[in-house]
């Protein structure tokens, strides 16, 4: 069974990408298994190397969306690229906007090997 650490890498990591087309929201959310039983509405794609993310759980520790208080926010911006359902997509046919953007970003880690388990969104 899939852990929710190689589940937040499966869905939220992708460091060899530097640049995207306007079609990879598209592709990689099909790739990476977002569009079954449903289109996921919204998911954020991280480009920077998993050792970079995994140091925001040593940052500004702030509150998540959820009200727990183990969420940390980048120090730094990072390089994103958010994907967004278009309005009247239906599934099975997800259609994605993508949209490549530098920010903030704020994540849940848990302390087994203190690994990154949720994505809380980015500012
Ligand atoms: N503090 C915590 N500590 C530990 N675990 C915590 C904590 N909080 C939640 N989980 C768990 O995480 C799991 C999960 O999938 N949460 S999720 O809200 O649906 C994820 C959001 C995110 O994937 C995506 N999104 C959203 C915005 C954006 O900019 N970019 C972007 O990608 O949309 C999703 C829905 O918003 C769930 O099991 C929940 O229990």
């Amino acid at each position: 069974k899939e852990s929710r650490a190689e589940k937040f890498q499966r869905q939220h990591m992708d460091p060899d990408t530097s640049t995207v087309t306007a079609s990879y929201c598209n592709e990689m959310m099909k790739r990476r298994n977002m569009m079954v039983g449903q289109c996921k509405p919204v998911n954020t794609f991280i480009h920077e190397p998993l050792h970079k993310v995994r140091a925001i759980c040593f940052q500004g520790n702030v509150r998540c969306k959820n009200g727990q208080s183990n969420c940390h926010q980048s120090s730094s911006k990072m390089r994103i690229t958010d994907c967004r359902l278009k309005k009247g997509s239906k599934y099975p046919k997800c259609d994605y906007e993508t949209q490549q953007l530098q920010k903030s970003i704020i994540v849940a880690c848990e302390c087994v090997q203190y690994e990154i388990v949720h994505f809380d969104g980015s500012v």
